[in-house]
């Protein structure tokens, strides 16, 4: 097809039309995906194993719908065509899944929840499956049509292009995880105001759009490759024909063939065995390659769950668990230009030759140190957790309500004390407690497993009350607050996001979470108020007493007393930036080559077909995660994730050693040569076929056209 060649720089200009298309459509995925576990768990009431479920089987299946994208690609529409039409069927499924999240549609009673559930499930449902098909569809398609847009001898420029792909991806995907939970935490409607799902995905919505434009508008500068015709189902048929004949062959009176795709060759074109040839070449080398994505995975939901268990202040900024997640694409922004302009030629300067293949071996290996870097994170956060009651165990913490100290005797120990910061661990179902001058003695029974409080009355031959206490740290980052009245009237306390509700005298509230940051609680009582305010980090859980003696007004911060049931989150987020820098700079070495690598060594008619496979990599990395986490149960994180490297580091030997038997190819080469070879032998039996026509009076018409066809 015609087209108008332009180049700036030594560049064809219509890549940059595709690295915009690029930049916008990673937006629009990525900042879809970003608030979509919390549109299931919020909007849709989903619980968090559905939720869950559910998103991983939906960027599973965007990692599987390439190769439905590269068939269509190669064998039907060609890339151009199969890119202007998934990207409508795409930009359909981000529309439909803003329209899913409007609550006004169904809300007919106007309370700020939908009334009819059934139809946002639906429309989100299918809005989701034709994103996972247009994302998919064309992501192979766009990168080997980038790739088509260079001559055969601009292989540096090409290297340069798939560089400069990677960081737009990037580029979009930082962007986007940044804006759309801002807008998702804007409040919007018409008849009442909720969280705004709609906008956070909206504005995916037109990114895609927009891709879908630029896109267009380059049209006239592409080059576009024809396809070949239904070149998977010659693939297939090519690859059962050799089978079946190899099988048919198989005593030892017939000759063997050097490679058993040449058990193809009575019926298919030469050229067609040895491309096929190429693409199992390459496909035989991913199969150990989902390891990779299986760690690099794990960043998400691991290693943000880790996350949730450190400090997240930054100075004055605070970093919440899921944002950390950005590191990894600001990383990439810096990491790809170091690499290409300073590491590699710095490497090939000392004359060592850094092939795709060893470039993508050292990406596996930094993956497994970045898992080493998280295990020893692991190791410190674990030093400063909580030791919670096993199942035979009971633990038991005291807080006297009363003024005086008193003396408690456990068994035979003596503790004078206010309140216990700690808690007492013991085996025994029941134990004896004494109190105070003239003692007062109490049987305990205590609940195996759990943690409680012992509330010891002003007066103590009252009745004594216990109470069940948190035993785990509170999820996300939160802080598990709650209020003991020692007052004789009842007290209300709230702050402007929760209320714990009226505390009865002598009693307690339950356990509210609240996020990090001072918080000030007042207290009422009648018409007389107090207000304590004060600082929270990450994970902790605290029990404030009242005491008797509190007197109402503006000297009331002293007297009210806080138990640290759960220590804050001590071990700094910091500390997880090296292994984002490993797994980044793996990344960098294994995808971005491994990107380039799936299009250099791939026949001209099957480019999209390989970069799906390199794509399917992803999914089946994605699988293992969701199979690994529910088998290997292992009872410490970091064994989990010196497991994870270790496996990485296994396969990464078994990769190495297939590496090291691969030899580099010139599909454009090969296939070069083929034809030639064919047009000489075309020429050859030509003449014989003349010959022969001469001689017998008439032409066989099969050969004829089996030799025009090649
Ligand atoms: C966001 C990642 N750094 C990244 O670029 N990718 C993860 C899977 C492949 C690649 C992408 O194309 O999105």
């Amino acid at each position: 097809t015609s087209f108008i060649f332009k180049e700036v720089c030594g560049y064809p200009l219509s890549i940059f039309f595709i690295v915009v298309n690029e930049f916008c459509e990673r937006f629009s995925y990525y900042g879809m995906r970003a608030v979509l576990v919390l549109y299931f768990k919020y909007f849709l009431r989903w619980d968090d194993d559905l939720a869950t479920s559910i998103y991983h089987t939906f960027v599973a299946l965007c990692y599987l719908t390439p190769i439905l994208g590269a068939i269509v690609a190669d064998s039907w529409l060609g890339k151009f065509k199969t890119i202007i039409y998934l990207s409508i069927v795409y930009a359909i499924g981000q529309v439909a899944m803003a329209v899913s999240a409007i609550h006004d549609i169904t809300d007919t009673d106007r309370d700020g929840t939908p009334d009819n559930m059934t139809f946002h499930v639906v429309l989100s449902m299918v809005g989701l499956f034709l994103i996972a098909l247009g994302t998919g569809g064309i992501k192979p398609c766009v990168a080997a049509f980038g790739g088509d847009q260079f001559s055969d001898h601009q292989d540096r420029q090409r290297r340069t292009f798939f560089s400069v792909f990677y960081l737009c991806i990037n580029g979009g995907s930082l962007l986007s995880t940044i804006i759309t939970p801002i807008l998702r935490a804007q409040d919007c409607g018409i008849h009442s105001q909720q969280k705004c799902y709609s906008l956070a995905f909206g504005v995916p919505a037109a990114l895609m759009l927009v891709a879908l434009v630029v896109f267009i508008v380059g049209s006239g500068m592409y080059y576009k490759a024809e396809p070949q015709g239904n070149i998977m189902l010659d693939v297939c048929k090519c690859i059962g024909f050799a089978i079946k004949n190899r099988y048919r062959h198989r005593s030892n009176q017939y000759p063997k063939r050097q490679h058993w795709m040449d058990w193809a060759e009575e019926k298919y074109d030469k050229l067609l065995i040895a491309q096929i040839k190429m693409v199992l070449k390459v496909l035989f080398l991913y199969i150990p390659l989902p390891m990779f994505w299986t760690l690099f995975d794990q960043k998400g939901s691991r290693w943000t769950l880790q996350a949730t268990t450190m400090n997240g202040y930054f100075g004055s900024l605070v970093i919440q668990p899921d944002q950390m997640q950005t590191v990894n694409p600001i990383l990439i922004l810096t990491l790809v230009p170091i690499m290409d302009s300073v590491i590699y030629p710095l490497i090939n300067k000392c004359g060592l030759n850094f092939t795709p293949l060893k470039r993508m071996t050292v990406g596996m290996l930094l993956a497994a140190i970045a898992f080493v870097c998280a295990a020893l994170v692991q190791i410190e956060i674990d030093k400063t957790l909580p030791t919670f009651p096993s199942t035979s165990q009971s633990q038991l913490k005291l807080l006297n309500m009363g003024s005086e100290t008193v003396t408690i005797k456990i068994f035979n120990d003596f503790f004078v004390l206010q309140a216990s910061n700690e808690y007492f661990t013991f085996e025994a179902g029941q134990i004896n407690i004494s109190v105070g001058h003239p003692e007062v003695r109490n049987t305990i029974s205590l609940a195996k497993g759990q943690r409680q409080t012992l509330l010891i009355p002003l007066t103590i031959t009252d009745e004594w009350l216990m109470t069940d206490d948190i035993t785990s740290k509170p999820q996300e980052g939160n802080n598990a607050i709650r209020f003991v009245n020692g007052m004789k009237t009842a007290v209300n306390v709230s702050i402007p996001a929760a209320n714990f509700g009226l505390i009865e005298p002598f009693s307690y509230s339950n356990y509210s979470l609240i996020k990090n940051g001072k918080v000030t609680f007042t207290l009422w009582s009648g018409s007389q108020s107090c207000e304590y305010s004060t600082d929270f980090g990450f994970g902790s859980s605290y029990t404030f007493f009242i005491p008797s003696t509190l007197v109402f007004g503006p000297n009331c911060q002293e007297s009210i007393t806080a138990a640290e049931d759960i220590k804050p989150n001590s071990v700094h987020m910091a500390l997880q930036i090296p292994q984002y820098f490993f797994i980044t700079a793996g990344e960098v070495m294994f995808s971005v080559t491994g990107l380039e690598f799936s299009y250099s060594q791939a026949p001209s008619n099957m480019k999209a077909v390989l970069q799906a496979g390199w794509l399917f990599t992803v999914a089946i990395g994605n699988f293992i995660v969701l199979i690994v986490a529910e088998l290997a149960k292992l009872p410490k994180q970091w064994a989990e994730y010196v497991l994870f490297a270790s496996l990485l580091v296994a396969v990464c030997f078994i990769f190495s050693i297939m590496a090291y038997f691969y030899t580099y190819i010139d599909p454009a080469e090969i296939e070069a040569q083929f034809k030639k070879n064919v047009n000489e032998d075309d020429e050859d039996n030509k003449h014989k076929l003349q010959k022969t026509e001469r001689s017998n009076g008439k032409i066989n018409v099969t050969k004829l056209s089996y030799y025009n066809m090649a």
